[in-house]
């Protein structure tokens, strides 16, 4: 296994299509692949009620505990096991259990704020952005809530306006300017096809972050 491993950072709006670029890449790629969603990192609300936890901004950095996801992923970057939180959307809440993450040649973190926290940014090696209109966003969103989330459609909108929308133009379009590669639409297959080529190339046997030659195959300036 390559030590640290390669690590890929997806932001983007909700609705962008990051996590359907994430599973995309990882079911090609293969085993190679762990997916690391932000989701998992909210905070552990378990002190509020189920009316309290309802009304918390979700979408405000304070919303997760990045500590916890810094020595999570430095530990999976640097070979070790870690315990993964998991997360509810129907109870708005962390789950009871944890899942044992091993470490694997690539890790995707991804999330509405992947690319937010400084130290984050630092751990990884490529930084993505999805970049979706925002009304396809939110049509998406509702979509997926009322299905998956357990939400009704009053409830979708009335965050969207007051937490979501504000706190995307405030926290998650900002992050663009960290990233290495833009992606349109999300499932774009010719941008997934690049970014999966990429991730083998990493995977045959290139530099490692260590390797004094890394620099010289970086194909793409960064904005830091
Ligand atoms: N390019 C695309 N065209 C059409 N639908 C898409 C595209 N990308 C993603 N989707 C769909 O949009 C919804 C939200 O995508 P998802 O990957 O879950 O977004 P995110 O993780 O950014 O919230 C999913 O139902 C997904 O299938
Ligand atoms: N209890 C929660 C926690 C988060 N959300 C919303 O999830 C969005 C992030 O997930 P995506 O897959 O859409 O990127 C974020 O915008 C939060 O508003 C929620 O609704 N309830």
């Amino acid at each position: 296994m390559k030590i640290p491993s390669f690590a890929i950072g997806i932001a983007g709006g909700t609705g962008a299509g990051k996590t359907t670029v994430s599973r995309t890449v990882a079911e090609t790629v293969g085993e190679a692949v762990t997916r690391i969603p932000l989701d998992n990192y909210y905070e552990d609300l378990s002190h509020l009620t189920f009316e309290e936890r309802e009304a918390v901004n979700y979408d405000h950095p304070s919303a997760f505990e990045w500590e916890l996801l810094r020595d999570q992923l430095n530990a999976l970057l640097t070979g070790q096991p870690i315990e993964m939180p998991q997360y509810d959307f129907e109870v708005h809440n962390r789950a009871d259990e944890r899942v044992t993450v091993e470490p694997s040649d690539v890790i995707v973190l991804e999330g509405i704020l992947a690319l937010h926290d400084e130290a984050i940014r630092d751990m990884l090696d490529l930084r993505v952005y999805v970049m979706t209109d925002a009304d396809v966003r939110i049509l998406r969103r509702i979509e997926r809530d009322v299905i998956e989330r357990d939400r009704d459609l009053e409830g979708v909108m009335d965050q969207y306006l007051e937490t979501v929308k504000p706190m995307h133009e405030k926290f998650v379009a900002p992050t663009k300017k960290h990233a290495d590669v833009i992606i349109p639409e999300g499932a774009n297959r010719m941008a997934i096809d690049l970014l999966t080529e990429k991730v083998e190339a990493e995977l045959s046997d290139g530099p490692t972050r260590d390797d004094p030659d890394r620099e010289l195959t970086f194909d793409g300036p960064t904005t830091d």
